[in-house]
């Protein structure tokens, strides 16, 4: 049986159209939940929407009855002439006041959606469970949180409304077009296919250029970051210039793609739109000229001259709207696949109590581990049937070859997987029945790579606990790191570096167990906290680790077996078995044994 349902969640492959509806209606649902706070700011929006929309057709009506009623009958009623010259002038100006409104309230929700998303996913992400990040792609998962959650707020404002305001816009003028003349306007909507026949061709000429100048935009990317990531390799092997080659290569591919997508625009689009404008205007003159001239219709003659590019440019809109649309729902579905991830098990609150009466009055021992089993992928046992109790305040060493399930027997008692077969008991507790917070307080973890923020030391021993500054440096003398942080110029509040790029191995791993030792843990984890660092920091490390013993139970993974000599009690494993246990001087007494010839190979190699 798989350890995690997780590992192997196999689903049945979608065909086109069912994941199509499927993205759509996660899209939905997701634009739905993000802006829920919002919703009173939407119904504002589409108000603001409909009334500009209206007073953009009734300027072209008041100014028809202008010079239908007034101007060609030189019937100068000036105070009625002012009245409709300021209507016309006042439904333009009330128009772009109001769009300006709409604007305002919809970029409005449409930043607050992408801000609530943003830190759901985000917080969604620190609480997924680590079989989740075996599988996981760093630079994916980074585009899920910035430039996906950002999809939605172009599903809002450049497609939604877009799409919402030119079609109330088209509806409008083609219902006023109608209302005036009715043949009129069956010559110009007759005419407006063409738009989209215009657009459709321009988009299918432009679309490989689109999507590639995309791909190479996203390969620049890739390709800085790889470049400083790996800026000490690329130096070293002399390789600024291939480097350098290569990047302008990908940008001169990128600057040919933009200019044929600009190039299609320029030759294609806007002259076809620009000369369909000119058939349409074109055809309603010559109708009208057809007809027998009358004062009364030569203010329909100005307001079909208004209202053509009011039909026109909604028409574009909607329909080069179709295709960020496509894009949209597509990021947006993304975020909502991510956010389906399930999170890591939540441990039940308030046994914190209990947890310690059972480590103080009953005497448990630190760590139980019962017939432990545990497999990654199904039918791959890693761990076969692990027993082993480690009191309170013990030292405790695993060593073994690589591969032999250290890391993962860690993994395992940091709750990072799911409960496997067998038990593991923490203080007396099963891991399961431990609330996070007194889990994550009660153990304290020295990873092999000590993961530095960029950030002060202070910060970096602290990390957001909010210690006082006497606390952060009793952890510092415990890990001795205190004297070299006093060295650096600004002391604790010296910067460190991304990834403390100013330390060297040994003073970050120090720093590590620092911030460890920070949490006041019961139970120290160190997973190879020694495999970087020189014989004298090794030193200092067991210095450390010898003081704290009694005070805190002590598992160490050590690929040094220098590190772990001293142990209460040394674990060997060997393809997921424990094979031998006992003190150093013991282990040295097994003939042949496997302890015996790791040490033995370690002092010739020494
Ligand atoms: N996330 C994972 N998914 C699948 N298999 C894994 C995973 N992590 C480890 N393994 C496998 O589990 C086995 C034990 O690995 P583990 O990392 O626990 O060994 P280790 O003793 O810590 O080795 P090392 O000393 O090299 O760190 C190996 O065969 C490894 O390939």
């Amino acid at each position: 049986m798989p350890a995690s349902g997780a590992i192997n969640n196999w689903r049945p492959a979608l065909t086109q159209p069912e994941r199509a509806r499927q993205q759509t209606s996660q899209a939905i649902g997701l634009l739905r939940q993000a802006s829920a706070p919002d919703l009173h700011h939407l119904g504002w929006a589409v108000l603001w929407l409909a009334l500009a929309a209206g007073m953009e057709v009734l300027g072209p009506l008041l100014g028809k009855r202008l010079i239908d009623e007034h101007l060609l009958p030189r019937h100068l009623d000036w105070s009625r002439m002012a009245f409709l010259l300021g209507g016309v002038l006042l439904t333009g100006w009330i128009a772009s006041w109001v769009r300006y409104l709409q604007l305002v309230r919809l970029s409005g929700v449409a930043m607050r959606s992408v801000q609530r998303l943003r830190e759901r996913v985000y917080g969604h992400v620190l609480r997924l469970p680590m079989v989740f990040f075996d599988r996981a792609i760093t630079g994916q998962l980074v585009s899920r949180v910035t430039n996906d959650t950002e999809a939605v707020k172009g599903l809002y404002i450049q497609v939604l409304f877009v799409i919402l305001d030119s079609t109330i816009v088209l509806v409008g003028t083609v219902s006023a077009m109608a209302w005036l003349d009715w043949r009129l306007m069956t010559i110009v909507v007759a005419l407006l296919p063409f738009v989209l026949l215009i657009v459709w061709a321009y988009q299918r000429l432009s679309a490989p250029a689109v999507t590639r100048a995309r791909q190479l935009r996203s390969d620049i990317n890739a390709q800085i970051a790889e470049s400083i990531g790996g800026m000490t390799v690329l130096q070293a092997n002399n390789a600024e210039e291939r480097f350098g080659k290569r990047f302008a290569a990908t940008n001169a591919e990128h600057y040919t793609q933009r200019l044929a997508e600009i190039r299609a625009n320029a030759w294609l689009l806007r002259p076809a739109l620009d000369m369909l404008n000119i058939i349409l205007l074109a055809s309603v003159i010559f109708m009208f000229g057809q007809r027998d001239m009358s004062a009364a219709e030569v203010g329909v003659l100005y307001a079909f001259i208004n209202y053509i590019a009011r039909v026109i440019e909604p028409l574009i809109q909607i329909t080069m709207q179709f295709s960020q649309l496509q894009q949209s729902v597509v990021a947006t579905s993304r975020v909502a696949t991510l956010l389906a991830e399930q999170s890591a098990p939540e441990h039940r609150a308030g046994s914190a109590a209990h947890t310690r009466h059972a480590a103080n009055d009953d005497g448990a021992p630190a760590i139980e581990i019962e017939a432990l089993d545990f497999e990654y992928i199904e039918g791959q046992r890693v761990l076969h049937q692990l027993s082993l109790d480690i009191p309170q305040g013990s030292f405790f060493g695993i060593v073994g070859h690589t591969g032999s399930g250290k890391s993962t027997l860690l993994s395992l008692l940091l709750r990072y997987y799911p409960a496997p077969h067998g038990s593991i008991r923490m203080n007396g507790m099963l891991l399961d029945e431990i609330d996070n917070e007194q889990f994550r307080a009660d153990v304290g973890l020295v990873p092999q790579d000590p993961f530095l923020l960029a950030a002060s030391a202070h910060e970096n021993i602290d990390m957001g606990r909010g210690l006082p500054q006497r606390e952060i440096e009793a952890a510092a003398r415990a890990a001795h790191c205190h004297d070299f942080i006093m060295a650096m110029e600004d002391g604790y509040q010296t910067m460190l570096g991304e990834g403390g790029s100013r330390l060297s191995s040994g003073q970050k791993q120090l720093i590590a167990i620092a911030r460890a030792l920070a949490g006041k843990p019961r139970i120290l984890l160190l997973d190879e906290a020694t495999s970087r660092i020189d014989s004298h920091t090794e030193q200092i490390v067991q210095e450390a680790m010898n003081e704290l013993r009694g005070k805190v139970t002590i598992i160490a993974i050590a690929h040094r077996l220098s590190t772990i000599r001293e142990a209460d009690r040394i674990i060997v494993l060997n393809h997921g078995r424990i094979v031998e246990q006992g003190a150093h001087e013991e282990l040295m007494q097994i003939d042949n044994g496997l302890y015996q010839r790791l040490y033995l190979l370690q002092q010739l190699a020494a």
